[in-house]
């Protein structure tokens, strides 16, 4: 399979290529040239729906002419190596599970997928590579554990200076070895910024290859289309006469959004998409039938979505042939404050003992929206992004309980923060990158 950029002015590569360079050379996200269509028949039938199994068969088709098909299937194997859950915590409504990986985030799905990738491709060419990471808050602690000791590849995440919660920043900034942390004097899109810039910076590339492991890369975005699948299956396997699930997503940079497009293509049986945010309201505005107007984000509880200017909107445009009116048809918007969030997540405890983190509860209250506008009852599948764990100096004074820590957690924090302070500015950020080479 090839891909080409959503800005359509450099040439295609393969997966590989692609996911080494992170950014098209025109600065534009690579896709697929097409779709592929699955076949999803067989994992409706069997006695169980193998994730792992499901991934592998869904990726074949993107790396066919890069890797062996046994090769894809020990990749999926190593890397999905945890479980997923689907809870149903009302009429039709469940809540897909997607923390229960290393660092309790959605993001283990595609970092794992990736470094996995990599290692391949590593022991291959025996090259070095700076991979270059920007985060509100989670991609950064997955990146990180998914590709610490991982040969041949030195990390840099950026993170928004105080802007994150205590546990993610100890899940990435200590571990040390070849993971490096940098605090920025910023928000998060000014890290997105200073990653995009290094990599399209000529002079820098030409004394470090660089790449890049948020959803900007297609060597996360894929993997992250691969659950969405599984949960439409397990639905239909679970209730043979039910409509196809609508899926909420809780929505920053829009990657998790963009799988589900994705998927969709591929042939997933779906009624639908719902983007939930918070505050950094661009999309849902965009939705309603505002202008789709980028700006400065503003903090909010469920800070792994403070995002203000999306880099995967660039992906859904490029699905809807760049159409608004389709985009608008296809998806529908919400966008919750920090008090509705936090009025959620107390009344959905209350009511059944359910904790979520606060990014899922914009999903939650998207999905009763989107209910309650359209007098629907089909299911409607609400994406558990984080675990509330991560989120616990938001959650215990909202529900006035505490949050137990894992053990495998503890140690994390009890580690030593090492993090250099850098302002959002790109020579500076040159600097650091060129000192450390
Ligand atoms: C817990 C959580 N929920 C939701 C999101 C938003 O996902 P996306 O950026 O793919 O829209 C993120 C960050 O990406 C996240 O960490
Ligand atoms: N919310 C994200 C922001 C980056 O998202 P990505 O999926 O594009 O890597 C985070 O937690 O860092």
């Amino acid at each position: 399979m090839m891909f080409e950029s959503t800005k359509g002015t450099c040439p295609e590569a393969g997966f590989f290529e692609a996911m080494r360079r992170g950014l098209a050379p025109d600065g534009g996200l690579y896709m697929p040239v097409s779709i592929p269509g699955i076949d999803f028949s067989e994992h409706l039938s069997g006695s169980e729906l193998h994730f792992a199994e499901l991934a592998a068969d869904m990726a074949q088709p993107y790396l066919d002419t890069e890797l062996s098909e046994e090769r894809i299937r020990s990749v999926a194997r190593d890397a999905f190596n945890f479980p997923l859950e689907l809870k149903e915590i009302g009429q039709n409504l469940y809540v897909l599970e997607l923390f229960h990986g290393p660092t309790l985030a959605f993001k283990d799905f595609g970092a794992r997928f990736m470094a996995r990738l990599f290692s391949e491709q590593a022991s291959k060419a025996g090259e070095k590579i700076t991979i270059l990471v920007a985060t509100s808050g989670d991609t950064g602690s997955a990146v990180a554990n998914g590709f610490y000791n991982v040969e041949g590849v030195e990390v840099c995440i950026l993170y928004p200076k105080g802007r994150i919660s205590r546990l993610q920043e100890m899940q990435m900034a200590t571990l040390g070895g070849n993971i490096r942390a940098m605090e920025v004097s910023g928000v998060f899109d000014d890290c997105q910024r200073l990653v995009k810039q290094a990599i399209m910076d000529e002079s820098l590339r030409s004394e470090i290859q660089l790449s890049s492991a948020n959803s900007i890369n297609i060597a996360r975005l894929i993997p992250q289309s691969f659950y969405y699948a599984y949960a439409s299956l397990l639905l239909q396997r679970m209730k043979m006469e039910m409509d196809a699930p609508v899926f909420s997503v809780p929505s920053g940079n829009f990657g998790n959004l963009t799988g589900g497009l994705v998927a969709e293509r591929m042939g997933m049986a779906t009624s639908g998409f719902i983007a939930a945010t918070n505050q950094n309201s661009v999309v849902p505005e965009f939705l309603s039938g505002g202008e789709y107007r980028p700006r400065k984000s503003v903090p909010t509880i469920s800070n792994a979505m403070d995002v203000g200017d999306p880099s995967n909107f660039s992906r859904i445009r490029y699905l809807f042939g760049g159409s608004d009116s389709a985009i608008r048809s296809a998806l529908k918007g919400y966008w919750f404050d920090d008090n509705h969030t936090r009025e959620a997540i107390l009344e959905l405890h209350r009511r059944t003992g359910y904790l979520m983190c606060p990014h899922t509860a914009t999903g939650y209250l998207a999905a009763s929206a989107w209910r309650k506008k359209n007098g629907s009852e089909k299911p409607v599948v609400v994406l558990g992004t984080a675990h509330p764990v991560k989120f616990r100096d938001v959650i215990e004074p909202v529900t006035g309980e505490p949050v137990e820590v894992p053990e495998r957690l503890q140690s994390c924090l009890e580690g030593e923060k090492q993090a250099k302070e850098l302002k959002p500015e790109f020579p500076d950020f040159k600097k650091a990158l060129l000192k450390q080479a």
